[in-house]
């Protein structure tokens, strides 16, 4: 009994209906892409570890199932129109969700091989699956993981944090917003790339910081990760849509470029130490190569790398 694709439908956490590709096996039908690389699937972590989301007919109800599929749907086309790359690996490796992780999890991961989807708690987020931004910054881990593959504490894991807001931010592209539509506690987002400072980050109870003279340098959360991360976003914001911050003028020069300077750094300069100076040294060297070395996107990369305090 071969397996088939087919374009299948369903309904998101919010009710939202979309389309995506989806197999007929056996009789039913199953979250398994076979278009995208080696696969896109998801699967229902409640019934037991990784099982496949299956319907008896092409119409999917389990919501986090559906937005999960429809966004690593989504975030692996953004990888392959925009930079060429074939999946986290470049090598079609099949992206895997698991959706019902855990119990009202409030959290979602990349743990090396697969996206994992917590349903929240319903006071501080809903299922997080719903978020795109989520789904793009958990994979962008799997493409940080294979390339920079950039150590998570202090600063190199801050930009791995950083590099993952910021395709994330790029995938879900109509605002600077991380998280914005799974807020189940009337905050705005879990971070913000524009102003860092709009929000308060739990474990420090302080503003995100927005200048490297803020950054956390405790030992929480691996060093800060999730925290000073917030310097490098301000940074790609400002080289993006451009901006005064303190004092120092960025003439900003699109999302289009400054996707495009954040890949070749990751990809082709960056290691696994790398911190944020060497950040900074290899977004100019990559503006560089792609634009110019006297380009207006070389003097907006130091320009905002000077305006958040990195040299
Ligand atoms: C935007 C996605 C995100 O930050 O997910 C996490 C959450 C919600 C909690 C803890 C860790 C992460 C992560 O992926 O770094
Ligand atoms: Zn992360």
């Amino acid at each position: 009994n071969t397996a088939h694709d087919v374009t299948a439908f369903g309904t998101g956490v919010f009710g939202d209906r979309k389309m995506f590709e989806a197999q007929a096996f056996e009789g039913k039908f199953r979250l398994f892409d076979v278009t995208r690389g080696d696969g896109v699937v998801t699967y229902d972590n409640t019934t037991g570890t990784n099982l496949d989301v299956f319907s008896l007919n092409k119409m999917f109800k389990d919501g986090s199932a559906v937005d999960a599929h429809a966004n690593a749907q989504i975030t692996y086309d953004y990888y392959q129109d925009t930079f060429g790359r074939d999946s986290v690996d470049d090598n079609g490796q099949v992206l895997i969700s698991a959706v019902h992780v855990g119990n009202n999890w409030n959290n979602a991961s990349w743990n090396g091989r697969q996206m994992s989807y917590g349903d929240g708690d319903g006071l501080r987020f809903h299922p997080l699956a719903a978020g795109l931004d989520v789904a793009a910054h958990e994979m962008s881990h799997g493409v940080v993981q294979h390339t920079a593959n950039l150590i998570y504490r202090g600063e190199s894991g801050a930009l791995n944090e950083s590099f993952a807001d910021i395709f994330g931010a790029m995938v879900d592209r109509d605002d600077w917003l991380i998280g914005e539509n799974i807020m189940a506690d009337g905050t705005l987002a879990l971070r913000s790339m524009e102003d860092p400072t709009d929000l308060i980050e739990r474990r420090t109870e302080a503003p995100y910081p927005d200048h490297w003279s803020k950054r956390y340098t405790g030992t929480l959360d691996n060093g800060g990760v999730h925290i000073n991360s917030s310097i490098n976003n301000k940074a790609a914001y400002l080289i993006s849509e451009g901006g005064d911050h303190f004092d120092v003028a960025v003439n900003g020069i699109g999302r289009d470029k400054t996707e495009q300077i954040y890949y070749r750094a990751l990809s082709l300069y960056l290691t696994r130490s790398s911190d944020f100076s060497m950040m900074r040294e290899a977004a100019i060297q990559a503006a560089g190569d792609l634009y110019g070395s006297d380009s207006d996107a070389v003097a907006a990369v130091e320009q905002a790398y000077s305006a958040v305090g990195v040299y």
